[in-house]
C-alpha cells in the first residue's frame, strides 16, 4: 500500500467471505431428519400459512411421516465423508480461499442445521474479520432462500456488540459468468457422455405459485437465466434444445410450472428418446438432484419409453465454479481489499 511518509499506517482490516447454502441433517436416520425438517419447516420464509395453523400439520402430520422417507433417500446418496451438499459447499469454500489467497477468509455455513451462520459469524469475528461478505450461494433470488439466509446472519450480528460491517452477494441469475460457467460445465459434461442428448430439461427447485404474484422474483430470474443459457448454446450446430421446468413440490398448494417429471414424460411424447437435465438454481448437488432426479425422474423418464438419461452436475468445487465465485466476490468485497 502507497502511504505518504507522514501518514499512519493503517492496517487493513480482516475481510471475511461467508459462502451459505441452504441445510442438510446431520445424518442420514429419521431423528436427525426429523431435527433439520422441524427447523426448516418452521422457518415462515418457507411456509407462508400462519404459525397457529402450520404448527398443528407440521408437528402432526408431516414430522410424524416425513422423516422416515426422506432418510431413506438420504441413504441413497449419502458419502462417507457425509451430506452431498455439505460436502460440495465445503469443497467449494476450499476452493475458493486457494483461489483467493489469504488476504481474505473464506467460510461456509448453513442456513438449517450445521455448521450454524451464527457460529461461524463469531468465528469470523474472532478471527479479526472486521468486515464480511454474506454470500447465499442461490444464483435466482427467493425470500425462502436467499432472504432467510441474510435474516439469520443478521438474526445473529442482532446479539453482538461490536457487529462487523456486512455488505450481501446480490442474485446473479443474468450475470454473463454465471451464465458462462454454466455453459462451461454442460459442454464439458455433454461430451463425456456415452450419448448424444436430443435436448436438455433445465430443472429448478419449486415454489408456491402464490410466491411468484406476491412479487418474488424466483420465478422470472430462473426463467432469464434459462433465456440465456439457451442463446449461450445456440452457438452450437446444431443447437440443442433446451427446455425449462420445476421440481420438488411440497404440500397441496398449486406450485410453479411445469413440474419436472410432467415435463419429462411431455418430452418423451414429442419423440425425445435420450434427454441431459441440468439444475442451474443448486450450486451443489443434493439430495434434490442426486435422488429425486438421477433417480426417482430418471425411472419416469425411462417409464415412459425414453432411452438415454443423464444428470449433469451442478457447478459444484469445480474450476468454472471457482472463477465465477472468485469474479461475484471480488467484485462486491471492491473498496474491502485491493
Ligand atoms: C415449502 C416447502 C419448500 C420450499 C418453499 C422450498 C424452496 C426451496 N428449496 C431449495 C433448495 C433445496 N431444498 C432442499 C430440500 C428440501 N426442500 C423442501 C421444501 C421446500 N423447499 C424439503 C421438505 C426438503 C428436504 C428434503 C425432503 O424431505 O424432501 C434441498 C436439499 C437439501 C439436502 O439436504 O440435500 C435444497 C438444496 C430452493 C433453491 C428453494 C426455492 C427457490
Ligand atoms: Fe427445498
Ligand atoms: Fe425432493
Amino acid at each position: 500500500m502507497n502511504q505518504p511518509a507522514n501518514h499512519p499506517v493503517i492496517a487493513t482490516p480482516k475481510v471475511g467471505v461467508l459462502l451459505i447454502n441452504l441445510g442438510t441433517p446431520d445424518a442420514p436416520d429419521p431423528k436427525s431428519v426429523r431435527r433439520y425438517l422441524a427447523e426448516f419447516l418452521s422457518d415462515r420464509r418457507v411456509v407462508e400459512i400462519p404459525q397457529l395453523l402450520w404448527q398443528p400439520i407440521l408437528r402432526g402430520v408431516i414430522l410424524t411421516t416425513r422423516p422416515k422417507k426422506s432418510a431413506h433417500a438420504y441413504q441413497q446418496v449419502w458419502t462417507p465423508d457425509g451430506s452431498p451438499l455439505a460436502v460440495h459447499t465445503r469443497a467449494t469454500a476450499h476452493a475458493l480461499q486457494q483461489a483467493m489467497g489469504q488476504g481474505v477468509v473464506v467460510d461456509w455455513a448453513m442456513r438449517y442445521g450445521n455448521p450454524a451462520i451464527a457460529a461461524k459469524l463469531a468465528a469470523m469475528k474472532a478471527q479479526g474479520c472486521e468486515r464480511i461478505l454474506l454470500a447465499p450461494l442461490y444464483p435466482q433470488y427467493s425470500a425462502a432462500t436467499t432472504a432467510t439466509a441474510n435474516d439469520a446472519a443478521f438474526a445473529a450480528l442482532a446479539a453482538m456488540r461490536w457487529q462487523p460491517a456486512i455488505r450481501t452477494l446480490p442474485p446473479y441469475h443474468d450475470d454473463p459468468a454465471y451464465i458462462a460457467a454454466l455453459k462451461a460445465s454442460i459442454d464439458r459434461h455433454v461430451a463425456a457422455l456415452d450419448f448424444v442428448p436430443d435436448a436438455l430439461l433445465a430443472s429448478f427447485h419449486g415454489m408456491p405459485e402464490r410466491t411468484l404474484h406476491l412479487g418474488d422474483p424466483y420465478h422470472c430470474q430462473s426463467v432469464k437465466t434459462v433465456r440465456l443459457l439457451r442463446e449461450a448454446l445456440s452457438l452450437k450446430n446444431p443447437p440443442l434444445p433446451v427446455h425449462m421446468s420445476f421440481q420438488s413440490r411440497f404440500g397441496r398448494a398449486k406450485w410453479l410450472e411445469p413440474e419436472t417429471e410432467a415435463t419429462l414424460a411431455k418430452l418423451v411424447k414429442e419423440g425425445v428418446r435420450n434427454v441431459a437435465v441440468v439444475t442451474p438454481g443448486f450450486a451443489a448437488d443434493c439430495l434434490e438432484t442426486l435422488e429425486e432426479i438421477a433417480l426417482r425422474a430418471k425411472d419416469v423418464f425411462l417409464a415412459q419409453g425414453g432411452e438415454k438419461f443423464a444428470l449433469l452436475p451442478c457447478l459444484n468445487a469445480s474450476a468454472e465454479a471457482i472463477t465465477l465465485y472468485d469474479r461475484l466476490v471480488s467484485r462486491e468485497l471492491s473498496g474491502w481489499i485491493n
